[in-house]
């Protein structure tokens, strides 16, 4: 017999990795029932024997190359990736070509995204003209279109004039949206190409100081606090900015930050091969640098995970270092990395449980922005944007597997923890087993 066709039923699933294991019934994209002895007669019965289940992950940082760099990702693509890595939405960075700088363009992107229809995806507007640093796009236009953003970023690029920071942060305050900053003071880092210390000093690399990020970091809590307005940092990557969030966020400052899954695990001794698939912005820094972000991440110093996902094609990364464009794959491997990090690292010393990790992959991004449907607890009642955890499995990444256009993941090769068994949007299965399901 035919099951009801807006039902699904996911088996034998421990929310948050606690207690017993469920049956979880979602109808019309909500959860409707979570029981032991649960059964229903649905279109869909996802069987996630031994399974965690989680909110669905939000990404706050990703970039999709659609419009203008089709040929490295698209929005489809993108959103293949998203499905697979357990994303329910992600944020797509401005920096496109043309830059997601107008209404059109924006609300252009959430309509593409709607359409392939996999992962909610939300386009994150230029703060300036065109990622040009000395004029303010519309940012009212924008929140006020059909995507509604509530994000903006000129990423890829630092805001670096105060003045235009300042007055950035006094429209966001007003628009009560989000100015989320790459903060990399760009007189600081002139030709810098890797991380300014000994294994660069070594490799003749020209180094990008950690004070290129932290001077910014500083700078922009101050023009928060003055303007009253929420500032996020993207990408954290120096012990030293791990310690400004926490004295600004002890002034009582609304400021947010997120880590990249790349700079908790990976440092810049892979830099020893001179393979450009290590050159990302902000560099890999030191162990030190990653072991401050694993232990702020835990401590909650620093907000959430974010990917930066960043795909590049082969004749812009497979070259000199030098010249090759910084940037690594993340949305696919996200869940493995922030797993063997922070969950079940090697040396057995885990700082986060399942439910910490629903905190920085799903609950906090959410917030952040300002989500009403993601991020949400498992409870009745609530939308079902979910994600399917194996816990216990382990796979080696193959980047030529991964369904990105780019293929320049840093974590070819390495054998990774835990993998995600299906992603649920609104109840609608997106990925399952590792393949996306359509509409
Ligand atoms: N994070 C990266 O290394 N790359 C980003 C932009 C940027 O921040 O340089 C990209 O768009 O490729």
């Amino acid at each position: 017999m035919a099951g009801s066709d807006n039902q699904t039923l996911v088996t034998d699933v421990r929310p948050y990795g606690e207690g017993d294991a469920v049956n979880v019934l979602i109808r019309d994209g909500v959860v409707v029932e979570i029981g032991a002895d649960l059964s229903a007669d649905a279109e869909q019965t996802v069987d996630g024997r031994g399974g965690v289940l989680l909110p669905g992950f939000v990404d706050l940082h990703t970039h999709l190359r659609e419009p203008g760099r089709e040929d490295t990702e698209t929005i489809e693509t993108g959103s293949r990736a998203a499905a697979l890595g357990g994303y329910t939405a992600v944020f797509a960075m401005a920096n496109t070509d043309p830059v997601a700088d107008t209404a059109v363009l924006t609300d252009h992107v959430w309509a593409r995204g709607q359409k392939v229809g996999l992962v909610d995806v939300h386009p994150v507007g230029a703060v300036t003209v065109g990622l040009g640093g000395t004029q303010l796009a519309e940012l009212g236009a924008m929140a006020d279109g059909v995507a509604g953003v509530r994000m903006f970023s000129d990423d890829g690029k630092c805001v670096h004039d105060p003045l235009l920071m300042r007055r950035a942060l006094e429209y966001a305050r007003g628009l009560d949206v989000l100015i989320a900053q790459h903060a990399e003071e760009p007189r600081l880092t002139v030709g810098a190409v890797a991380h300014e210390g000994a294994a660069a000093a070594r490799l003749g690399l020209a180094g990008w100081p950690r004070s290129a990020e932290e001077s910014i970091v500083a700078r922009d809590a101050i023009l928060a606090r003055d303007a009253g307005a929420r500032v996020h940092i993207c990408h954290a990557s120096t012990a030293g900015t791990v310690e400004l969030l926490r004295w600004a966020k002890a002034q009582g400052i609304a400021i947010t930050a997120e880590v990249t899954p790349h700079h908790l695990f990976l440092d810049d001794s892979r830099l020893a091969t001179y393979d450009p698939v290590n050159k990302v912005n902000p560099p890999l820094r030191e162990s030190s640098d990653c072991a401050a972000l694993r232990a702020a991440l835990a401590e909650g110093v620093i907000d959430c995970v974010a990917t930066d996902h960043a795909p590049h094609a082969d004749q812009d990364k497979c070259c000199e270092f030098a010249v090759a464009r910084p940037g690594m794959l993340g949305l696919q491997t996200a869940l493995s990395v922030v797993v063997a990090t922070m969950v079940a690292p090697a040396d057995g010393a885990g700082t986060l449980d399942w439910r910490g990790v629903a905190r920085v992959m799903s609950e906090r991004p959410a917030q952040i922005v300002g989500l009403p449907d993601q991020g949400r607890p498992i409870e009745v009642g609530e939308p079902a944007n979910l994600t399917v955890v194996d816990p216990d499995a382990s796979w080696t990444v193959d980047a030529t597997a991964l369904v990105s256009i780019g293929r320049n993941s840093p974590f070819d090769g390495m054998e990774l923890p835990a993998r995600v068994r299906a992603t649920l949007l609104r109840g609608r299965v997106t990925a399952l087993d590792g393949a996306v399901v359509g509409r």
